[in-house]
């Protein structure tokens, strides 16, 4: 049985979130680090190190470790992974006896990394390390039935990746992942004002442009933001006004490529389990999933049933921290 002696971690690229069963989501934090150049020492670790980026002395300088779902920095990472273990057994008081831990890893990393990543979480001081794959954490976060012999069908659109899968009876009976999910639409964000209006924009003014007036591509009443940035021709701070139509444009190149994603993943679903899908729809989790409009659109395009998870950015993080109350009956879950 799972007890607050078991907690669960979900390592993305955008955000580590860590979760315990009675407590619930104990920390959301970006996953980011600020390290000293010239000393090399870790000098902020998640939120604190966020606030800093393209705020900070140049010697300072504010790291993701973790890109488009794979691990970009090893060491950072499991410097990043040892605060926030640090923390979570201050918070929970697990000064003597060793927590149980299940981490879902990115969909990228390699099965060595995976194992350097089992390791330095039990050097934090955790007793036994479980893995799991994020769309199956995602299906029990969001309160699917993955044990049973049905369809479940997530797509989790994440910072660096997005990933569809068909779950049944614990496992995975097929999946798809690209490398484009938030970061990739920020990004498209910044170079398109940088081409259209010569200002730019930093990532953090970028993520809420989409998060404020991003919208999938369906009508929609406009909306608009002031947006502040440096004018590339004088050098100087410049606001300008945005509207809902421009982003929508912008984001329509990720959007179709997630929507490619998941019709190769219907395509991919055996005929058995494919009534399942027309009956129960689809789940939709990940930060990405919150985007205006996109679950309608979705519905339009795809001709099923599309939901929201109850829990979309922490879906994942509650369904690591609950796998091992199942542990038994999930083939995908590795030692
Ligand atoms: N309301 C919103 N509208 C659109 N995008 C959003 C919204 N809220 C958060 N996001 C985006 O969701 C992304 C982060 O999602 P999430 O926390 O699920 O990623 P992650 O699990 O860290 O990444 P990955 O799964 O790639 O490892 C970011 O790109 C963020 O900008």
């Amino acid at each position: 049985m799972l007890n607050n002696m078991e907690i669960g971690i979900d390592l993305g690229t955008a955000n580590v979130l860590v979760y315990c069963k009675n407590k619930g989501i104990i920390i959301n934090e970006p996953s980011v680090v600020a390290v000293d150049t010239e000393t090399k020492k870790v000098v902020a670790v998640g939120t604190d190190a966020k606030l800093m980026i393209g705020k900070t002395p140049e010697k300072i300088v504010a790291v993701r470790p973790l890109k488009q779902g794979v691990i970009a920095d090893y060491n950072l990472t499991t410097e990043m992974l040892r605060h926030f273990m640090k923390k979570a057994t201050q918070i929970l008081g697990f000064t003597f006896r060793k927590p149980n831990v299940v981490v879902c890893t990115p969909s990228g990393a390699t099965s060595v990394e995976r194992r350097a990543i089992q390791d330095a979480i039990k050097n934090c001081g955790a007793k036994q390390v479980f893995l799991i794959e994020e769309p199956v954490a995602a299906a029990i976060g969001s309160n699917l039935p993955v044990d049973e012999p049905v369809a479940n069908v997530v797509v989790d659109i994440g910072g660096g990746t997005t990933e569809v899968a068909i779950i049944s009876f614990g496992g995975v009976v097929t999946c798809h992942s690209i490398r484009t999910g938030g970061d990739k639409m920020d990004e498209d964000i910044i170079q398109a004002v940088r081409k259209n209006y010569n200002i730019l924009i930093g990532d953090r003014t970028a993520e809420q442009i989409k998060i404020e007036i991003g919208y999938a591509l369906i009508d929609h009443e406009v909306l608009k933001m002031q947006v502040r940035g440096r004018d590339l021709l004088t050098g100087l701070p410049k606001t300008i006004e945005l509207n809902s139509y421009e982003i929508r444009e912008i984001l329509k190149e990720s959007l179709l490529q997630i929507l490619e994603a998941v019709r190769a993943t219907l395509e991919d679903c055996p005929p058995e389990l494919s009534g399942d899908i027309v009956d129960r729809g689809v789940i939709l989790t990940g930060g990405g999933a919150l985007l205006k409009g996109l679950t309608d659109w979705m519905k339009d395009e795809i001709f099923v049933p599309v939901h929201l998870s109850p829990n979309p950015q922490e879906a994942v993080a509650i369904g690591t921290g609950k796998s091992l109350s199942i542990i038994k009956t999930l083939e995908r879950i590795a030692k």
